[in-house]
């Protein structure tokens, strides 16, 4: 089917449809309004005209396409025609004529026959002009002839109809009206004029035709002028959106495919613009209309492929959504839809062959596209609304620059993987890179600041290290090693320091394979000793550690057995952790063979200022030179503690010295004997009591007697006389319990506790006697409540753990030191305890320098009233003390007489004995010797 037939039809039929009886069939108009219904008429045509130009869309509306076919040419001929046939009668011929043209058309008058002659020069000459840019395959346009066999859409139809029957009727009436013999029968001047006006309108419209020639088939500058129009106005649509500029009453039809149709009609752009453009248009369509076709083709691929993406998207969201109102669109329907959906179908074409290569495609492809194409306006998912098919042109824009380490997308195409469609954009996006974390115990190690030179010891100190290697040490000039740094602890008492050095040597000596005397305690009195050594059983159970102890509880001989043992391979020790005193220790040394002090690693010094205090502290140096003597003796030791004569020899650790006390001495000259390495003094307290940190002469901070915190310390100045009765008052009337009582001797000692006896009759005292033997039993009795008050020496001040003492009595002021250590005994572990000092005048001042050692005591005033109740039964107890203890006296010496008596008899006997045995021999011997032989 040829565009010239369908054109007719589809054009004039609503128009022939409105009037069905032509313009023939009414009068003839006047002058005036024939013009002015012509000028109309022309106005309307050329603005419907614009529409779909503007749209890119090359398809000019059905009236020009006629009007291309009435080329001047052949408006003469029909003129001259009619003109040579006005005088004939050719009403036959016209109708048999009519008969070639569509039905539904209306053929009257005048105009009707030019019509007709022309739609029979048309059928019987086809204009080149027409049929050459539709079938022109260069342009890659293929026109869809069965598009306009296809019923128009009646939404379209109906528009058209509304918007388009005035202009038709007027047209037609104009054209009917001037083309009638009439005309030129009344005016020739008029019809002259006519001539003329229709020979310019003609060119014009020649020129026009050939300008919507040019845009249905082929390419023009208003084309490309048009898209790039269209491109500049979506690219600053474009960046509106992206700044958020644009407003959101703005209609979307603006953004979505039809906004060509809106910036024409809807866009608001002034009408002289648009004047001012058409007139460029037909400048531009009269210069480029000859142009190659090339040019032509790129610029019509802008507007086609717009419609082209609009119906492809349309075909993804189905067919379901075909002919529906979209939200974002006008529901009005436009008058150039129906030409758009036939352009676009065309476009459908064009981007089939593009798709398939057969032409290039065009930047405008991908610049044509709108929001709407996308989905992003429908909500559609991007990835739905792009197939894959398009296929990306070189377009002059200034890339963006993608931020790095952010999204990075990759489009699958379609041709990447030849017969599969790729339906769905695959975005791949870069991940982030995991930052390592390392494990705790790498990212924070135990930096330890040391100097090789600063902390190091001799080469020759190190035993067992074979002489060779110390030789090429020395001359290697590493002469020097680690070793740790001796401590000294001074630690408020029952703060735990037993425990401090008990629970490292264990777990030190706990991987140890064969028992050898690695740890060695000492203490001043047998009693600390005997405690420290349960100490150790308890917290060495189940560790395979043995311990020993060296205190002369028991048969000298039988302590030798438990320390070392003897085999058909000599001497091996039998412990590892030896708790001792000094002089059971050195008796240990001196007599006890194979034990073996090679091995030693730890030396504890408990109540270590005591300790130095004895003797001078020169016992601590012996003991050291014996520890290396044994160490220089054993230089052939095997494994396992044998001696002989193996050769296998280890390089065994420096001692290292470790000293605790609650009152460790400050005093450098007691510390002389002690052979310290870089000593470390370590002062524990519990809070900041006034006294306790002072700043002496030399600069140097050093500590003082600490005291518990749980500690209450009273004193009371007292008279010496009366001191048992404030003693007894105190006890009995404030109901104290498991009292501890310190004084300075053994005979004040029994003389307190015979008194207490005696005036509180009804209270258990006992005082912690001198013999060994009761000693154990009376502590044990203390500790579990059996004895209230207890009266002792100072030999229990240190060390001894009773729990529970809830009051201790300085029944008599000492020093400083034994003061703590004294009313240490209570408070302990973070029990509460309270210390009682009775002051007489006389120590009034010793007090006050005890208390200036960081106590801090309260004063306990006890009036003489108070103890006026308890005056005879003070005469009284004082009375019978004195005899209880005249007694005493009196059994003591008859008991010192026996011994004594016992012992002269006993020397008489035997020098009797002796006297007579050498009187017998004597005599025995005469009578032998007188005894003649016979
Ligand atoms: N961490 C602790 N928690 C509870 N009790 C503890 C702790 N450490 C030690 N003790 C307890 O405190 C008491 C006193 O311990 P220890 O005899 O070692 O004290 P001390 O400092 O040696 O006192 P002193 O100077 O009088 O000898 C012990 O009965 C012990 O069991």
């Amino acid at each position: 089917m040829k565009m010239g037939e369908n054109v007719p039809d589809r054009h004039w039929g609503p128009g022939n449809e409105s009037n069905p009886t032509g313009p023939a069939a009414t009068d003839s108009p006047s002058r005036e309004s024939i013009i002015l219904a012509r000028l109309n008429a022309r106005a309307r045509a050329r603005k419907a005209a614009m529409s779909p130009l503007t749209n890119g869309i090359s398809k000019p509306p059905e009236q020009y396409v006629y009007a291309v076919s009435t080329d001047s040419r052949k408006v003469e001929e029909i003129e001259t025609e009619i003109n040579t046939r006005k005088d004939e009668d050719t009403q036959a011929e016209i109708s048999n004529k009519s008969d070639t043209i569509t039905e539904g058309d209306v053929v009257e008058g005048d105009s009707t026959k030019k019509k007709k002659k022309k739609k029979r020069d048309k059928e019987t000459k086809p204009s080149d002009e027409i049929q050459v840019p539709f079938d022109d395959k260069v342009s890659g346009v293929v026109v869809d002839e069965s598009y306009d066999e296809s019923p128009p859409k009646k939404k379209k139809k109906k528009k058209k109809k509304r918007e388009k029957s005035d202009t038709i009727t007027e047209e037609e009436t104009v054209d009917s009206v001037t083309n009638t013999p009439c005309d030129t029968e009344v005016n020739g001047e008029i019809v002259e004029k006519k001539k003329r006006k229709k020979l310019k309108r003609d060119r014009k419209d020649k020129s026009f035709t050939e300008e919507s020639r040019l845009d249905v088939g082929s390419d023009t500058a208003c084309d490309v002028e048009v898209d790039g129009e269209l491109v500049e106005k979506k690219k600053k649509k474009k960046h509106k959106r992206e700044t958020g500029d644009e407003r959101s009453t703005e209609q979307p039809s603006v953004e979505g495919g039809n906004d060509t149709i809106c910036d024409d009609e809807g866009g608001g752009e002034p009408i002289k613009k648009k004047k001012k453009k058409k007139k460029k248009k037909k400048k531009r369509g009269d210069e480029e209309g000859e142009k190659d076709q090339p040019q032509d083709v790129n610029g019509i691929v802008g507007g086609l492929d717009e419609s082209l993406k609009r119906d492809e998207r349309d075909e993804e969201l189905g067919e379901a959504s075909q002919g529906e109102q979209r939200d974002d669109v006008p529901s009005e329907p436009h008058p150039d839809s129906q030409s758009q959906g036939e352009i676009s179908k065309k476009t459908t074409t064009r981007a089939l062959m593009v798709k398939n290569k057969q032409i290039p495609s065009t930047g405008d492809d991908e610049m044509a596209k709108s929001p709407v194409e996308n989905g992003d306006l429908l909500g559609v998912p991007s990835t739905l609304a792009k197939t894959g098919n398009e296929k990306k042109m070189p377009i002059k824009r200034k890339a963006k620059k993608k931020p790095k380490g952010k999204k990075r997308k990759k489009v699958v195409k379609e041709q990447d993987v030849p017969g599969f469609t790729i339906i769905k954009e695959v975005e791949t996006t870069k991940r982030e890179e995991l930052k390592r974390t390392l494990p705790h115990w790498l990212a924070n190690p135990t930096v330890i600041s040391r100097d090789l030179h600063a902390d190091g010891a001799s080469i020759d100190s190190i035993h067992g290290l074979d002489e060779a290697l110390k030789k090429i040490l020395q001359e290697e000039k590493v002469c020097h090693r680690y070793r740790p740094q001796d401590i000294c602890v001074s630690a408020p008492t029952g703060s735990g320091k037993t425990l401090a050095y008990a629970l490292p040597i264990i777990q030190a000596l706990k991987g140890r394979t064969v028992p050898k005397i690695r740890a060695l305690v000492l203490l001043p009195v047998q009693e600390l000793a005997l405690q420290v050594y349960k100490v150790f059983l308890t917290y060495t159970k189940g560790s395979g550690l043995k311990v020993g102890v060296a205190v002369g509880k028991r048969a000298f001989k039988n302590e030798q057995a438990s320390l070392v043992g003897h085999n058909y391979a000599g001497y091996h020790s039998l412990i590892d952790i030896l708790v001792a005193t000094p002089g059971k220790l050195a008796d240990h040394l001196r007599l006890t063979k194979g034990i073996d002090l090679s091995s030693l690693r730890y030396l504890v010094l408990d109540e270590a200022d005591l300790m130095l205090a004895a003797e001078g502290g020169e016992w601590v140096n012996r003991i050291e030179q014996s520890v290396r003597g044994c160490q220089a003796a054993s230089q052939n030791v095997l494994i396992g503690g044998f001696q002989g004569s193996g050769t296998t020899q280890y390089p065994q650790p420096s001692l290292h010295r470790l000293l605790f006390s609650a009152t460790l001495s400050h005093d450098p000259e007691q510390l002389q004997y002690v052979t310290l390495y870089r000593p470390k003094l370590l002062i524990v307290t519990t809070r900041i009591t006034p006294g306790v940190m002072k700043d002496k002469s030399d600069g140097t901070v050093v500590g003082q007697y600490i005291r518990p915190v749980e500690l209450k310390e009273d004193y009371a100045i007292v008279d010496e006389s009366v001191k048992p009765l404030i003693l007894h008052h105190l006890i009995t009337t404030k109901s104290w319990r498991k009292v501890l009582v310190f004084t300075n001797s053994v005979k004040a000692t029994h003389k307190l506790a015979v008194l207490l006896s005696v005036l509180s009759e009804g209270l258990r005292i006992a005082e912690f006697s001198s013999k060994m033997k009761e000693r154990k039993t009376i502590v044990s009795k203390f500790a579990s409540g059996k004895i209230d008050v207890l009266v002792s020496s100072d030999a229990m001040a240190r060390g001894l753990d009773i729990p529970d003492i809830e009051h201790v009595v300085s029944y008599d002021v000492t020093s400083a030191k034994t003061h703590v250590h004294r009313i240490g005994r209570t408070a302990r572990a973070g029990k509460p305890g309270t210390a009682l000092s009775l002051v007489t005048k006389d120590t009034r001042d010793d007090f006050k320098a005890v208390l200036s050692s960081g106590g801090n005591a309260t004063e306990l005033t006890i009036s003489t009233e108070e103890l006026e109740p308890y005056e005879t039964l003070y005469i009284n107890a004082l009375a019978k003390m004195k005899e209880i203890l005249h007694e005493e006296n009196l059994k003591l010496r008859e008991k010192e007489v026996m011994e004594a008596r016992v012992s002269k008899s006993t020397q008489q006997r035997e020098r009797k004995w002796q006297r007579e045995t050498q009187r017998g021999r004597r005599k025995g011997l005469v009578k032998r010797l007188q005894r003649p032989f016979r």
